[in-house]
């Protein structure tokens, strides 16, 4: 794993931050002028009133004073002129960029293509009768489809924002201890560098098996609450994937513990078109959400905009949930669905599909209550998917009706269980859950004693 990474400089480019600068400094004239204008009129009166009197001079100290206290009050003033038209000042968080779709599209752009490309991957071990599976100190397996989707996205944020750190679910030690397996997962990467080639400038290569297990290795960063840091996880919903069921790449970028930007790869959700297979979707915070099919040119796919159904009752909805039982409490979720008067069955889906599912209305309530306390999610599952559906019109909270809390590291231990919604049903929800969670579990846990 590797050590924590130098603090992030700006990444904005220096084209940008001449216009901001240029845009800044009109700003300050024009703050200038505005707010000096009616103080200027007692100097005129001094000027026609020679010789100066005692009044005079008073009304040109006090002129002098107010004017220089304007000046002084035209540079907030210019920010927050600059911050309203969504031009950035270098943050303590480091950066934002920006492009001619506003802040952080950059960052969205690369991420999409990054998930984009280790769905190449993701698909060829699907259909692929060896999969390679290992079983993870916790139990919970990986294939050679983690490690790749892994490889690929490391390789495009080191080739496009080298100074952020990273958070991933996988490492290489596996890897290194199975050469043959190893092998496998090389041959998977470079197959897929073939089959998609071009954007090498924002995604960078893979040029051998030893480089491709130095990419792995760059998700051991554990600050999640300071500066820039991705969350990848290259396959979410492995059991899923292995199944034939779903699974999801999810990519998210948090800044300073606050998830930004959110792009989620579903290959197996039906697509946006008929016989079409596999969805885009992205999320920049303030932004909303779009979605994409997953294949073809993302450059020329135009965005579609995606809000979640609008119910006002819950009653009128229906909940997915996890396909694993091991996963969360299905008989608890059952008890939240009676309790709010759902009549519809579960769907169950693996991974984060389920909230791109409820992001692209094809469903409502997200339910993910856990099967044990000690259990805390990890960032990597819930990042991305919060924030589509955040910007989709849904609010996502554990429980007890807490907001997600990105800044404790690795996982969300302040946190327990998951639930997401429409924000016109929220509080509904939000009380029933809380009503049976309590009963069930008990009351919520004091912060930072969970
Ligand atoms: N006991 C548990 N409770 C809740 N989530 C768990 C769990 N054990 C594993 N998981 C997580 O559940 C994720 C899959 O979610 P779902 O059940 O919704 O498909 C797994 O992601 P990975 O498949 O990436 O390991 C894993 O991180
Ligand atoms: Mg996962």
């Amino acid at each position: 794993m590797c050590a924590k990474r130098p603090r992030t400089p700006p990444t904005s480019t220096p084209i940008n931050t001449n216009i901001n600068a240029v845009l800044f400094s009109l700003a300050v004239c024009l703050g200038i002028l505005f707010t000096i204008a009616p103080y200027l009129a007692p100097c005129f009166v001094d000027f026609l009133l020679l010789p100066t009197t005692t009044t005079t001079l008073l009304l040109h100290r006090a002129s002098v004073s107010v004017c220089s206290y304007r000046v002084a009050s035209a540079i907030p003033f210019a920010r927050r002129f600059c911050s309203n038209s969504k031009l950035q000042f270098s943050s303590r968080a480091g950066s934002r960029t920006m492009a001619s779709g506003g802040a952080y599209a950059r960052e969205r752009r690369v991420a999409e293509l990054a998930v984009q490309r280790a769905a190449v991957l993701t698909r060829a071990v699907y259909s692929s009768r060896v999969k390679g599976t290992v079983t993870k100190s916790d139990a919970s397996p990986v294939t050679i489809a983690d490690f790749g989707a892994q490889a690929l996205v490391f390789s495009a944020l080191d080739k496009s924002f080298p100074s952020d750190n990273i958070i991933g679910e996988e490492d290489s030690a596996d890897l290194r201890e199975n050469n043959d397996l190893s092998s496998l997962v090389w041959d998977a990467v470079s197959t897929a560098l073939s089959a998609s080639p071009g954007h090498e400038s924002d995604l960078g290569s893979v040029t051998g098996q030893g480089q491709m297990l130095e990419f792995i290795d760059k998700g051991g960063h554990t600050d999640s609450a300071t500066g820039r840091v991705w969350a990848l996880d290259p396959v979410d919903g492995t059991k899923g994937f292995l199944r034939g069921g779903q699974y999801a790449i999810a990519l998210a970028l948090l800044v300073d513990g606050v998830v930004q930007v959110g792009v989620l790869g579903c290959p197996n959700l039906p697509g946006l078109n008929e016989g079409e297979e596999g969805v885009l979707l992205s999320a920049i915070r303030g932004q909303g959400t779009v979605v994409k099919p997953l294949s073809g040119d993302l450059d020329a796919a135009e965005p579609r905009k995606t809000t979640m159904n609008a119910i006002t009752v819950a009653s009128e909805g229906g909940f997915c949930e996890g396909v694993e039982s091991g996963h969360s409490a299905h008989d608890v979720q059952a008890r939240i669905a009676g309790k709010l008067g759902i009549t519809k069955a579960p769907v169950q889906l693996d991974s984060q599909a389920k909230y791109a599912s409820i992001a692209l209305g094809r469903g409502e309530i997200y339910l993910r209550l856990p099967t044990k306390m000690t259990y805390e999610e990890k960032i990597w599952d819930h990042a991305a998917g919060s924030l589509v559906v955040g910007e989709a019109g849904g609010v996502v909270a554990d429980m007890y009706g807490r907001p997600l809390d990105f800044t404790v590291g690795r996982t969300l231990r302040e946190n327990k269980g998951v639930i997401a919604m429409p924000r016109q049903i929220a509080e509904e929800v939000k009380k029933a859950v809380l009503d049976v969670a309590v009963e069930h579990y008990g009351p919520p846990p004091p912060k930072s004693s969970l």
